[in-house]
């Protein structure tokens, strides 16, 4: 996704200051109407030219003045709508008598094992003897909206068609609809539920903010139909709102917030208590549903096709399917995870799980991971006992962490970032350094390697998404949110709170992220964890042959001619130029230039 232009508008406008709020921001005052708060952010149009928002679905960039309006409290959050719309309708819900079938809604969490919605409505369905049905609307207009990588669609449809043949053996049906219209869902979810003659339906909490509003209306409007739909909390192992600190904040900062997380799980055992398959249908179901047994797994939509070697590729390094998932996680707590803390940050080492493409499409639940490692560890605690396994642990940790930021702070669903003064950096949009990075040719082997390993296998490692990430901000000082799209668009494992806190951290825009003025030296950190430079081999074939220590910079290393022979490019920015200005850049931006 090259931008489309660049334009150079004046500088971002410096929120006004008063007294520090919860992140650290500073608080301005808002008028008596807010009406200033719905307008757009001065180089919203910016955002728009380079494709940073996409106005065909959402609303021009916000203010900072709004996103701190939302950090405030002054504006609701998409999760209060969600939980008022539980409560406020709870007891009427709870008075609904089960009718002719109960109805589980798959989204992110494409999964027969440990899936409480789909367990719950499974409950629900045996109190009357009554069929569960299983249904999964495909929204070609969502894929878009929310950028979802191709390989990850594919990765999706794989996946729903080994769900569809679990389910079956348990006499359950997957139907799966095309609704082309994403504002359509709801209105065609109410119909497919009068159709089946259902009371009740059951689905996950998604912590976007599109679904958390959808489905904070979708509640009220069962509701007036007569039918009681739950949502239930299921993603994280300890859900969004629990962990508050002393002075009952939110945390912004990991590592307080880890404690408590971890203190949590081990004052509340049952959070971990895995949930039950869904139990078998009554036979009855096989007849009297037919035609939902037969109902087809799409083939994927037209702006979302792979080609038939992408198909192949893509099918032999990630088979999909939580048979799949389960026996990954198995393979990794055996072989490997005493050595995570170790190797984790090699990238020629292959040491971590690969277990993220699983848990973004949740055929695996964050619970069944924390529950297998602990249990490998002779501890049985998530502290203490085993390095590996601890730091594992922390790191799906990570995970939680980021959906809980996305819950309280939902403007970074929002194209701003989690510290909003930061939009007042004077970003570049310059069209060949975007190409050179997306193509792995910036002459920084380490940066092209990490690249072209996404191109290839819709997968990078995490130490090469912080390199590759902190480049890109820094060193080609391009808004940080031209790679978070880039990333989406191409990541098998795509999943909007983690790429966005991981691009946060990287840009030095995000919750607790590496301070601005910490540059990540692409040299060194190629050194360091790819030492040998086998990483590099593997994925820049012009630099196959060039031995020792020149791997990690061929042009200033006397390797210079060998690597041009070859077709590998000169650096496009040097280290020493880029850090300077993206120093006085951030400065500048921040307003801490010395006065
Ligand atoms: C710029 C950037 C973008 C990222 N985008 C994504 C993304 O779109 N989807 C995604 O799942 N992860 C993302 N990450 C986090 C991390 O890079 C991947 O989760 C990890 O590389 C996946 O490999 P793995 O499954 O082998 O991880 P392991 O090291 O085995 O970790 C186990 C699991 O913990 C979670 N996890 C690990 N590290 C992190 C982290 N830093 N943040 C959040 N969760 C973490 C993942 O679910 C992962 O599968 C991003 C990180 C950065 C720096």
């Amino acid at each position: 996704m090259p931008p489309k232009k660049a334009i150079t508008n004046g500088k971002r406008k410096a929120s006004t200051s008063a007294e520090p709020t919860s992140n650290g921001m500073k608080k301005s005052k808002l008028d008596g109407t807010n009406d200033h708060i719905k307008e757009p952010h001065p180089k919203a149009q910016e955002a728009e030219e380079n494709g940073i928002v996409l106005r065909k679905y959402y609303p021009h960039e916000m203010s900072n003045a709004r996103a701190l309006a939302y950090n405030n409290g002054e504006i609701t959050r998409p999760i209060e709508l969600l939980n008022a719309a539980l409560s406020g309708t709870k007891e009427q819900r709870e008075k609904i008598q089960v009718k002719d079938a109960v109805v589980h809604w798959f989204k992110c969490d494409l999964r027969t094992k440990d899936n409480k919605s789909l367990h719950l409505a499974s409950e629900k369905a045996k109190e009357k003897g009554v069929p569960l049905i299983g249904m999964y609307i495909v929204s070609p207009q969502d894929f878009e909206a929310h950028l979802t990588a191709p390989v990850r669609v594919d990765f999706i449809l794989r996946t729903l068609e080994v769900l569809k043949s679990d389910l079956a053996k348990l006499d359950i049906p997957l139907y799966v609809e095309t609704v082309e219209k994403r504002k359509k869902i709801p209105d065609r979810i109410l119909e497919l539920l009068d159709v089946w003659g259902a009371s009740h339906l059951f689905a996950n909490v998604e912590y976007e903010v599109d679904e958390l509003r959808r489905e904070a209306s979708l509640v009220r409007a069962c509701l007036e139909r007569g039918i009681a739909m739950d949502v239930v909390p299921d993603t994280c192992v300890v859900s969004p709102g629990e962990l508050a600190s002393g002075t009952g904040r939110q945390y912004s900062i990991y590592t307080p917030w880890f404690r408590a997380w971890v203190a949590y799980i081990h004052g509340h055992a049952d959070v971990l208590n895995l949930f039950d398959e869904p139990g078998k249908n009554p036979e009855s179901a096989r007849k009297k549903l037919r035609k939902l047994f037969e109902s087809n797994i799409p083939s994927a939509p037209e702006n979302k096709k792979l080609t038939e070697e992408e198909k192949e590729r893509f099918r032999s390094m990630w088979p999909s399917g939580e048979h799949e998932a389960h026996e990954r996680l198995k393979r990794f707590c055996d072989e490997r995870i005493g050595g995570y803390s170790d190797n984790r940050n090699f990238p020629a080492k292959g040491a971590t799980s690969s277990l993220s493409v699983h848990l973004a499409s949740g055929t695996l639940s964050s619970r069944t991971c924390v529950r297998t490692a602990r249990d490998h560890n002779s501890t049985k605690k998530l502290d203490g006992g085993n390095q590996g396994i601890q730091t594992w642990i922390s790191e799906v940790a990570w995970r939680d962490f980021y959906k809980h930021v996305m819950a309280h702070w939902p403007y970074v669903c929002m194209n701003t970032p989690f510290k909003p003064e930061y939009t007042n950096i004077d970003w570049e949009y310059n069209n060949e350094h975007f190409k050179a990075w997306c193509d792995g040719k910036t002459g920084y082997p380490i940066v092209d390697a990490a690249m072209r390993q996404l191109k290839h296998c819709g997968y990078m490692h995490n130490r090469c998404r912080m390199i590759v990430g902190s480049f890109l901000a820094k060193h080609l000082l391009l808004d940080w949110r031209m790679g978070e799209r880039y990333f989406m668009e191409h990541l098998i494992d795509g999943d909007f709170a983690s790429n966005n806190g991981g691009w946060g951290f990287s840009a030095s825009t995000g919750v607790d992220p590496q301070p601005y003025f910490r540059i990540f030296n692409p040299l060194l950190q190629s050194e360091k964890f790819d030492a040998g430079g086998e990483y590099i081999r593997k994925w820049v074939p012009e630099l196959e042959g060039i031995q020792g220590n020149a791997i990690h910079d061929p042009h200033a290393r006397g390797k210079g001619n060998e690597a041009k022979r070859k077709g590998y490019p000169e650096r496009i920015v040097d280290h020493k130029e880029s850090r300077d200005r993206a120093l006085a850049r951030y400065k500048q931006g921040l307003g801490r230039d010395a006065a």
